[in-house]
């Protein structure tokens, strides 16, 4: 494979996000002979291009490719690229660079939120894999065509298969039709529309997957379809994540003590896949499509659920079978500052979620509010809760549910590499050790999202146990408190109380009596 993308000019949409910077690392490090990397970046948030992508390169996650080659850069060309804007917003010359060098394109870019309302998500999902679409047909020397789309494009269907479905809608109706409606008009039929997917992110991939299809006489093109996309597994370096998205932010809330509740089904399979994982099957895909070129379009579903499943149930704090790895790793290495030990509960029952809900968030969040305001500090507990909640309520119906994937494409995929390229792009989920690969996926949220050093673990540990004697100390008062409220007004409840302690008497004095006499 690496032989493969020797002097190969390579274009990569999405790389400053998070899947994409880990597809530039792999193709720099394992495919050092690579030509030329092109990536469409856009300025953001006062940078340049230029300045996002020389940041971007600093970052820890090629540390090791600049071991290997410290002028690794010099491969890397931005273009200056706004996915939204009509031709991409790609200059002539640019294009035309583009159309004569390119070999093989990466499309990663999307907007991934589950808010996102439907126009824009149209209009970056899939009128610009259009637009890339068309642009990808001017160059002349392109060998493959590889679109990131998610597991979970057909998520109405409970068994997904390696095929491209019908679209719900078709899209360039539906595009011709939202043209012209105000932003209004488009939110109030917007659940009409996506009807029973539960947001616009997975309508508007679904849609996409049509569009690349439609391409697929005229361009050898290929589908990922990965799950829910976490740390990277083994490379360059294990727990590499930079991101709140998925179950990073329910991990990192759920560390700092914040997150004590959430809905999910114990016996559901989690479906994560590494980042490491995906990248390695895109590449693969890459150069499969390149070399054999299929006669239309293959999906490959990146899936663990069917191969090596790990349970939701496996990952919060659960009673039963399952042994919780997030809480107890974060126990061993805890964060700074948590707000409350931590401890997640993970209910199906929508009914005891509520309770949780009550007691375990809005109460403490009430009290700690409380206490800033009468110290003459700004409130902040209950809207950090608020938002969280919103973040859950987006993320429960993946949590809620099973899935089943088909992965026959991805297993003759891995029969088609030599045992060599096996290891170097390995893609095989069987070999994962779901613990250990949450214990470093929660260390890594520690190091690379939160950048808290791993030397201040100790005074992390000391804060934990001042909360638990805080936890035993208002337990207490509270028990006492309500107890002397009670006993003081219902004549019920002291002689309740006297029967338990002259119980508790008579156990103590029967319990010394008989001492005695075996002595
Ligand atoms: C032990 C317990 C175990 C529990 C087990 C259960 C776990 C269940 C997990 C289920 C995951 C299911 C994922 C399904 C993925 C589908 C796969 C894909 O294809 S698609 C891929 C998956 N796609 C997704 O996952 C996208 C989901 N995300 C969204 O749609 C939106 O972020 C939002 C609607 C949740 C919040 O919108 P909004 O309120 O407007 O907030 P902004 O976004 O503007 O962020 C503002 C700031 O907050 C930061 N931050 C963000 N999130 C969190 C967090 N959770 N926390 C803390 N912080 C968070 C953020 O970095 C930012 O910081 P800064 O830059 O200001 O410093
Ligand atoms: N993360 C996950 O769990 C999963 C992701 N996927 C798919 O993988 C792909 C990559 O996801 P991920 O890396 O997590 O997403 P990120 O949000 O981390 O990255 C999205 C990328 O798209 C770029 N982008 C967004 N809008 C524009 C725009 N208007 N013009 C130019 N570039 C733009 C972003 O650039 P910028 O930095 O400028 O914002 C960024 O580089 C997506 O197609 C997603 O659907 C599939 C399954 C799961």
């Amino acid at each position: 494979m690496a032989e493969y993308y020797a002097g190969k000019s390579v274009l990569i949409t999405g790389a400053t996000g998070f899947m994409g910077k880990v597809l530039v690392e792999k193709l720099l490090r394992s495919c050092p002979e690579v030509k030329a990397l092109y990536l469409l970046v856009r300025p953001k948030a006062g940078q340049s291009m230029q300045q996002r992508v020389s940041e971007m390169m600093t970052c820890k996650l090629f540390d090791r490719v600049r071991e290997d080659d410290p002028d690794f850069h010099r491969k890397i060309i931005p273009i200056s690229s706004e996915l939204t804007q009509p031709g991409l917003a790609i200059s002539p010359q640019d294009g035309e660079k583009l159309a004569s060098c390119i070999n093989i394109v990466f499309h990663c870019a999307a907007t991934i939120r589950f808010d996102e309302p439907l126009k824009h998500a149209l209009q970056l999902n899939v009128i610009a894999t259009q637009q890339l679409l068309s642009l990808a047909k001017q160059m002349h020397h392109l060998e493959a065509f590889i679109h990131i789309s998610t597991a979970y494009a057909n998520c109405n269907r409970k068994h997904i298969d390696e095929v491209i479905y019908p679209p719900p809608v078709e899209p360039r109706k539906l595009i011709e039709s939202l043209e012209w409606m105000d932003d209004g008009i488009v939110r109030d039929i917007t659940p009409r529309l996506i009807g029973d997917r539960p947001n616009t992110y997975t309508y508007t991939k679904a849609l996409a997957e049509f569009v690349v299809q439609q391409e697929q006489d005229q361009l050898n093109i290929a589908i990922i379809r990965p799950s829910i996309v976490g740390a990277s597994w083994q490379e360059p370096f294990p727990g590499w994540i930079d991101n709140f998205n998925g179950p990073s932010g329910v991990f990192i809330a759920a560390g700092k003590g914040i997150l004590r509740t959430m809905r999910a089904n114990n016996d559901a399979v989690a479906d994560l896949i590494p980042v490491d994982v995906v990248i390695n099957l895109t590449l693969a895909a890459g150069w499969y499509t390149a070399v054999h070129r299929p006669k239309s379009a293959l999906v490959y579903n990146c899936t663990t659920g069917g191969i090596n499943p790990f349970h939701w149930g496996e990952i919060g704090t659960y009673t039963g079978i399952y042994q919780h790895h997030v809480i107890s790793s974060f126990k061993r290495n805890p964060l700074e500052q948590a707000f409350r030990r931590p401890n997640a509960n993970i209910t199906s029952n929508y009914l005891i979620n509520q309770y949780w809900i009550l007691v375990s968030h809005k109460f403490p969040a009430f009290i700690y509010d409380l206490f800033l305001r009468l110290s003459g500090q700004k409130p902040q507990m209950m809207r950090i809760f608020n938002r969280l909640h919103k973040a859950i309520g987006l993320l429960e119906y993946f949590s809620s549910q099973d899935w089943e994937w088909n992965s026959e494409n991805l297993n003759m995929l891995m029969s088609q590499m030599t045992p060599e390229d096996r290891k170097t792009f390995n893609f095989d989920v069987r070999q994962l050790n779901w613990p250990e690969y949450i214990e470093n996926y929660c260390i890594g949220t520690k190091k690379y999202v939160l950048n808290e050093d791993m030397s201040d673990i100790p005074a992390a540990r000391q804060h934990l146990r001042k909360l638990r004697n805080i936890r035993y100390t208002f337990n207490t008062v509270l028990v006492v408190f309500i107890w002397r409220v009670f006993i003081a007004r219902s004549q019920m409840a002291r002689n309740i109380w006297y029967f338990v302690v002259s119980l508790c008497f008579k156990f103590l004095s029967y319990f010394r009596a008989s001492s005695t006499l075996t002595n």
